[in-house]
Order: structure tokens, then C-alpha cells, then sequence
């Protein structure tokens, strides 16, 4: 078996049929830790940030807040970040910056918002599949209002430019339905427009527990936000630095360990991950209950539980828990009827086209999958092709749901495994630790 530290170009999943038994700490929360800095970095004061996430995409984040002119400082091993919040402070050179955002959607759109505060010329640009991602409603947004930016390619996606003059602030709408990301962007950099800014969003609001995380968050650093159905309020403000912010468990890193047991029976928890938690991906948990597991939350974290119960299909709208999407397409073939997977249109754009993804992947073990424009039918399968080499599209979240398959199909390997580290970078570590426990 390929072991981490020498899986490069593929990773032999190890096959495994018995139940799983583990207590698992998954590393903190990408939108929380991606959040945390934005907000810490234009507060008053300094922040120190513990349980942070060090992935390819705070990184970047963390990279490029640097590079304008703010003071981070990581420590990988106690998985802390201090931040050293100067508001706008930095944002008001008028010097040129050119920022590379690799395929970090949260680091894009939060940016965009962030340096139009600022009075210095902003160059932004990622990988090619970031430069197909959507940032054009965003762009729109800033421009009614008054901000120069554009998009240098005229696509509506990056590379793009700002010549920032400050946010004005006033009233804008933003379509709601193909990421709640350029709601999220604009609301944190809000409190520094020059007047009060009042958003209101056009049609379905996808992800919302990723707005309500944003608003809560900026809550937590004393901005307080009102919110009639959709309409968003944001007064001005000045973010006050926490000594320390706790971030929680990643929720959706943690969605493979549940899927783990619904797949092969057993009990895991995934230690510190509660019913309170501002992740909306801890729904999965209900997803999985739906399916015959038992799930118990505590206040020291979630426990999923399937002992001989057959794994059942399940019909679900996962509009607001998306990146959950090929955690339960991974898992599908080996319900005991067929998996729906409804309203997730906008996974289409996303590290890779996650519908066309997972359909291509299941196929390839030869089990059926109906696509839908806006989501897929699974059907049960029980003879799945063996010696499936799993492409995954530079997307981690394929990575990690087929390893879960592969635990119960002979000899699958895992194309470019380590595009994990985009947002887990230790996830072999931890689910091999997960099988050699059970
Ligand atoms: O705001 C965030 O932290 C995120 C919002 C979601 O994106 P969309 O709003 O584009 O669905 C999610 O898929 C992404 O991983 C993180
Ligand atoms: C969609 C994702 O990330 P982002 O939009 O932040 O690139 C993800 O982590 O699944």
C-alpha cells in the first residue's frame, strides 16, 4: 500500500470491509479560518486565531493580505495564526499589487470586496480553472456602486483589476443563486464603506448557512448586521479584535468520516463538531440519518453509528450543503435503493463540474447514474468494476469521496491524490489512522 509522504502520482486505497471505530479531530474549518483572517485583518487589534486551517487556500488568503501591507504570522505545528489588525490601514498606498488566488473561491471573492476599500491598484489572478469560476454578478455589484474594477479578460471570471477608491456604500442587489460568496464578500467589507451599505439579493439564496456564518462572525467581532428575508443591513463600524477566535472543525472535511460508517458500519465522532456549529455541512449528519444511521449530538462533538440496519436510499435537496455532494455520490452505489441528489446546479462551477464528475466516476465502476441538469440518480450497484483508476479533476473533494468507495472495491486507485490540499492537506493520515484503528 502507498503510504502519505510517498503517494504522488496515484494512491492505492486500502480495501476495507469491517465496520470503522474512531474518535476523529479533523483540522479547522476553510470558511471559518478564510473568514477569520479577512475580518481579524481589518479590525482594530490583534487576533489570534486557534485550531486555524493550513490548506492551499488560507494560504493563499494569508499570502495575499501579506502582501498588501498586513502583518500575519502562522504557526503551522499549534495550528494558530496571529493577525494584527490595521483596518484599512494598509489599504491606503497607492501602490500596485499583483495576488495570485490559485482556485480558492472563498480567497477571490472575499478579496475582490476587501480591496475595493483600498486605494492601491489590485491584480488578481488564479488557475486556470479559477479563471472559468463566476465573479461577474460581484464585479457588477462594486460597479454600481462606483468601484473601478474589471475583468481583464472581459469573461466576468478572473484576472481582474481594481483601482481602488474606496467602497462607496448605498444600496446594491446581487443575484443570491451561484454563490453565496459574493453576498458573504460584501457584507464583510461593508462596515468600512463610506455610507451604510443595504444588499439585497435576487432570487434563491444558495448556501445560505455560509451568509448567516458571515454575519455571525462579524457578530462575533462587533458588527451587527439586520437581515429581513433578503434584504441585509450593514451599519458602518469598526471590527473589534478578539484576544483569541476558536475555530471549529471543518464540516465538510468531516463528511468523509461519517460517510465512512454509513458505508462499512461501526462508531466514529468527530470530536468538537456540534449541533451548534456555524457550518451548515453538519446537516450531512441528518443526510445520514435518513439513510439508517444513528447520529447523537453532544457537546463534545457528533456520533455516527450503524450497526446491521441496511444502508437506504434517500432523496435530497442539497442546495444549502453542496459540498457535501460527493461525499454522498461516493457512498450511493451501496445504499439498498436509489440515491437522489436534487438542486445543485452550482456545483457545476465549482473546482471542477462536480455533477459531471461524480457521473463520469461512478460510471466508470459500472454503476448507473442518471444526470440531471441540476443533480444525479444513483442506483444501487453490486458488482463494482475493480482496478478503477479514480480521475479527480484537481478537485479534492473528489480525492477524498472516492477513497471512501474505494474501501470496498478492490484495487482503486486515486488519480493526483493530493489535491486534498487544497482544504485537508493530512487526509490520507487521518483516514488511514481511522482503518488501522478499526
Ligand atoms: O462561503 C464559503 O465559505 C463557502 C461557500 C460555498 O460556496 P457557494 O456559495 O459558491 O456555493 C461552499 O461551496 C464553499 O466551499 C465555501
Ligand atoms: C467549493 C469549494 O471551495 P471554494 O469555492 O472556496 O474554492 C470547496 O471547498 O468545495
Amino acid at each position: 500500500m502507498d503510504r502519505v509522504g510517498t503517494i504522488s502520482a496515484t494512491y492505492r486505497v486500502p480495501y476495507h470491509d469491517k465496520p470503522v471505530y474512531g474518535v476523529v479531530s479533523v483540522p479547522g474549518s476553510k470558511s471559518i479560518t478564510n473568514r477569520a483572517l479577512a475580518i481579524a485583518a481589518l479590525a482594530k487589534g490583534a487576533t489570534r486565531l486557534n485550531n486555524a486551517l493550513f490548506s492551499d487556500d488560507s494560504r493563499i488568503l494569508m499570502a495575499a493580505l501579506r502582501t498588501v501591507g498586513y502583518t500575519v504570522n502562522a504557526d503551522e505545528a499549534s495550528a494558530t495564526i496571529d493577525v494584527f489588525g490595521a483596518q484599512t490601514e494598509p489599504l491606503q498606498q497607492r501602490a500596485e499589487y499583483d495576488l495570485f488566488v490559485g482556485n480558492s473561491g472563498t480567497s477571490t471573492r472575499f478579496l475582490t470586496a476587501l480591496l475595493a476599500l483600498g486605494k492601491g491598484v489590485y491584480r488578481m489572478d488564479g488557475v486556470a480553472r479559477m479563471r472559468e469560476r463566476p465573479l461577474g454578478d460581484l464585479l457588477n455589484s462594486l460597479r454600481a456602486m462606483g468601484v473601478d474594477v474589471r475583468d481583464l479578460l472581459g469573461t466576468g471570471c478572473p484576472p481582474i483589476e481594481i483601482r481602488g477608491a474606496g467602497l462607496p456604500g448605498g444600496t446594491v442587489s446581487i443575484r443570491g443563486d451561484e454563490s453565496s460568496q459574493f453576498v458573504s464578500a460584501l457584507l464583510m467589507a461593508a462596515p468600512y464603506a463610506q455610507s451604510p451599505l443595504r444588499i439585497e439579493i435576487l432570487g434563491e439564496l444558495v448556501s445560505e448557512p455560509y451568509v448567516e456564518m458571515t454575519r455571525s462572525m462579524m457578530a462575533a467581532f462587533g458588527v451587527h448586521t439586520v437581515r429581513r428575508e433578503r434584504i441585509l443591513e450593514i451599519p458602518k463600524g469598526v471590527y473589534q479584535a478578539n484576544t483569541t477566535y476558536d475555530i471549529e472543525p471543518d464540516a465538510s472535511g468531516a463528511s468523509y468520516f461519517m460517510a465512512a460508517v454509513a458505508l462499512c458500519g461501526g462508531e466514529v465522532t468527530i470530536r468538537g463538531l456540534t449541533r451548534e456549529s456555524l457550518q451548515g455541512d453538519v446537516a450531512f449528519a441528518d443526510v445520514l440519518e435518513q439513510m439508517g444511521c444513528t447520529v447523537t449530538f453532544s457537546s463534545h462533538g457528533v456520533t455516527i453509528a450503524r450497526g446491521d440496519e441496511p444502508l437506504r436510499g434517500v432523496d435530497v435537496d442539497l442546495f444549502h450543503l453542496s459540498d457535501t455532494v460527493p461525499t454522498l455520490a461516493a457512498i450511493a452505489p451501496f445504499a439498498s435503493s436509489a440515491v437522489t441528489i436534487r438542486n445543485v446546479a452550482n456545483i457545476r462551477v465549482k473546482e471542477t463540474d462536480r455533477i459531471a464528475a461524480c457521473v463520469a466516476e461512478l460510471r466508470a465502476f459500472g454503476v448507473e447514474v442518471e444526470e440531471f441538469a441540476d443533480g444525479m440518480r444513483i442506483s444501487p450497484c453490486r458488482n463494482l468494476r475493480e482496478g478503477v483508476s479514480v480521475r479527480t479533476y484537481d478537485d479534492h473533494r473528489m480525492a477524498m469521496a472516492f477513497s471512501l468507495l474505494g474501501m470496498r472495491v478492490h484495487d482503486t486507485q486515486i488519480l493526483d491524490p493530493m489535491c486534498v490540499s487544497k482544504t485537508f492537506p493530512t487526509y490520507y493520515e487521518h483516514f488511514e489512522k481511522l482503518l488501522d484503528l478499526s
